[in-house]
């Protein structure tokens, strides 16, 4: 791969901080692993962040074949990396009186304890206590100030302060923490300047991605000397409801010493897909002026991007595997076409189809039913965390050799009361003894492990194969991915993260290798194939959801729709519910199909599909 001259310009900045901006395909992701290998004799070690753990397994693929491979890179989540430095903290100085112990969940499952005791329980007061709880520890800012913010009352303040508390005393932090106590412990100069000389040079992908917190606690070590690369998009800011903000890249350029690039020769869309995206990007710009996109160039050609239209979902699914089977039968294999989603629902019946046609796909959708093995790990694992529900121990109970209803009644009872501490037990009878003695075994084997995860891992299998009427979970073909994703993480409890590896189903298709990919934009962010499909939502979800009564939320419905857009290298198709007749008349849906509606006609070609059998009757 030959770099353009605006890569070289990049790869050549001496600048201390650098900004590298460019619509999704411009080659960012390609010029960070050229920087990095430019960059390795320069420093005794580069981190490069990447935002979520798909995009840290691509980027090590990624290195792995290119030319950046080199031993002084490390990939990373923010999450896996400030993790690690934490362990090492100083526990104390942040206020800890116990060491740190990562415990997904328990932020959720101290609240509703704590909600519990003081006598709430409706689920939306649940749901705002987590929403203060969240936005403290993703803003950086103290329980105090969020919970002024948010207008909380004396009795959730209350519980909210004990759920602080209960933190400190016992050591527990949830993965939200992380960024927050990594950014409390930089605040010690000492410490800052610790860490610029371990991470002399740190490089961010979808800068734009950062929460509040994580770009401050960045911002200080830039300051202590650390040189910065923030790499991304403005105009794909997906995640702004977990912290991200489009104002990121304003606030690098304000960075002293800041060097500003831009790429604007797309390497992955063709032209005709280029031209959608530059209208839909040109709407975005009406409402996020300030940002100097440079008109963009390509020079592939290829097809015009296909609006679809029909008022029914299974129709569009008729119309994906029509297609797919012609791209086939073209010599495009199954491997290079995604199927995108907005929200998962949308292609329940696409999986349906697959499953009944016999069709291989892997599915990064968070409401796919995980495997009996995947799900059985996860609840084990949930025991060893300590936030397992009455319903998840009752489950594993259930299939624990040996293991009676009188066991199960009397475990279930401490479980409830939380009082299945070692001193209870000793009192408890032999059989109540066994079953807590063996998650003990299990628990004392994975924190033996350490940073060791697949030995950890493997723990957790060997303790499931113990169980009845279990699979055996070596031979589930999605265990594979867990393992990849958690030596890629280097953070165990990640894999309670269901969406961070696919759900594969092959069918029993001897080529295991070749498979449809069906996605939330959201998780295949980054991504890219040669043939995309997007199934639009019907408008009564951005109805839900109130999106065309706020700008911010059509911007960002904007951003979705663009960002879908830019995956595609060669073949686009865009399905959305609705009429023929409403598209022609051009007749607002209040749905992402108005977005495209105002661009010349020229840009797309339109269909519908026709429902022969429908006509026939
Ligand atoms: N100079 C180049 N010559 C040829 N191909 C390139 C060049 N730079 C990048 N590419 C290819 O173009 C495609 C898009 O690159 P990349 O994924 O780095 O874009 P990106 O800007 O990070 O996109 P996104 O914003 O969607 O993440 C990749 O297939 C990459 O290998």
């Amino acid at each position: 791969m030959k770099p353009t001259p605006e890569q070289k310009a990049v790869i050549g900045s001496r600048a201390p901080v650098v900004s590298l901006c460019g619509p999704g395909g411009t080659g960012k992701t390609e010029t960070l692993a050229l920087i990095l290998h430019s960059r390795k004799d320069r420093y005794p070690r580069v981190l490069l962040l990447a935002y979520t753990n798909k995009a840290v397994v691509n980027m090590q693929d990624r290195f792995k074949g290119g030319a950046a491979g080199h031993e002084r890179a490390r990939v990373s989540t923010f999450h896996a990396w400030a993790w690690k430095l934490l362990k090492n903290a100083d526990h104390e100085a942040l206020g800890y009186q116990c060491p740190l112990k990562l415990t997904p969940g328990i932020n959720a499952s101290t609240i509703k304890n704590q909600a519990d005791a003081a006598g709430i329980s409706t689920k939306g007061e649940l749901v705002f206590l987590q929403k203060v709880y969240t936005q403290h520890l993703r803003r950086g800012v103290s329980l105090a100030t969020a919970c002024k913010h948010l207008k909380t009352c004396p009795t959730q303040r209350k519980i909210l302060n004990n759920v602080h508390a209960h933190c400190l005393s016992t050591g527990h932090i949830d993965f939200d923490h992380i960024p927050f106590l990594l950014h409390r412990a930089c605040q010690d100069p000492d410490y800052a300047k610790h860490l610029t000389k371990v991470f002399p040079c740190i490089m961010v992908d979808e800068f734009q991605d950062l929460t509040a917190v994580q770009w401050k606690t960045l911002k200080i070590l830039i300051d202590h000397g650390t040189h910065f690369v923030g790499a991304g998009d403005p105009y794909q800011t997906l995640f702004r409801f977990a912290g991200a903000s489009h104002k990121r890249f304003p606030e690098l350029w304000a960075m002293r010493g800041c060097e500003s690039h831009m790429l604007t020769k797309n390497q992955r869309l063709s032209r005709q897909i280029l031209n959608l995206s530059n209208e839909i990007r040109g709407q975005i710009r009406q409402h996020l002026p300030g940002y100097p996109i440079l008109p963009q160039s390509s020079s592939t050609k290829g097809e015009k991007p296909i609006v679809v239209v029909n008022r029914k979902r299974h129709m569009h699914v008729r119309g994906v595997i029509d297609r797919i089977q012609h791209h086939i039968a073209n010599g495009i294999t199954l491997k290079d076409m995604v199927v995108l989603v907005r929200q998962d629902k949308d292609a329940s019946s696409l999986v349906k189809s697959l499953d009944l046609e016999q069709w291989p796909y892997i599915s990064h959708l968070k409401n796919h039913e995980p495997t009996k093995s995947i799900n059985i790990i996860q609840v084990v694992l949930k025991i060893h965390y300590g936030t397992a529900t009455k319903d998840e121990w009752a489950a594993v109970l259930k299939a624990l050799p040996g293991v009676g209803k009188t066991t199960t009644t009397r475990v279930l009872n401490l479980v409830n009361e939380n009082r299945w501490t070692t001193d209870n037990i000793s009192n408890e009878g032999k059989r109540v003894r066994d079953v807590f003695q063996k998650f003990a075994n299990l628990s004392y084997a994975i924190n033996q492990a350490g940073d060791d995860l697949t030995t950890a891992l493997n723990a957790v299998l060997d303790f499931v194969r113990t169980m009845d009427k279990m699979p055996d979970p070596y031979t589930d073909p999605t265990i594979e991915n867990l393992f990849r994703n958690a030596r890629a993480t280097g953070v165990l409890g990640e894999i309670l993260n269901l969406d961070s590896f696919g759900h594969y189903v092959n069918h029993g298709v001897p080529d295991t290798n070749d498979f449809l990919t069906i996605a939330n934009i959201h998780q295949y962010k980054g991504g890219e194939a040669k043939v995309v499909f997007f199934l639009a939502p019907f408008p009564s979800f951005y109805k839900t959801h109130g999106t065309f009564k706020k700008q911010n939320q059509v911007i960002d419905e904007m951003m979705v729709l663009d960002t879908i857009i830019t995956r595609s290298s060669r073949f686009l198709y865009l399905f959305f519910p609705m009429g023929f007749k409403s598209w022609q008349n051009l007749k607002p849906q209040k749905s992402a199909a108005d977005f495209i509606m105002p661009t010349p006609p020229e840009t797309y070609n339109l269909w519908t599909i026709v429902n022969h059998e429908e006509e026939q009757s």
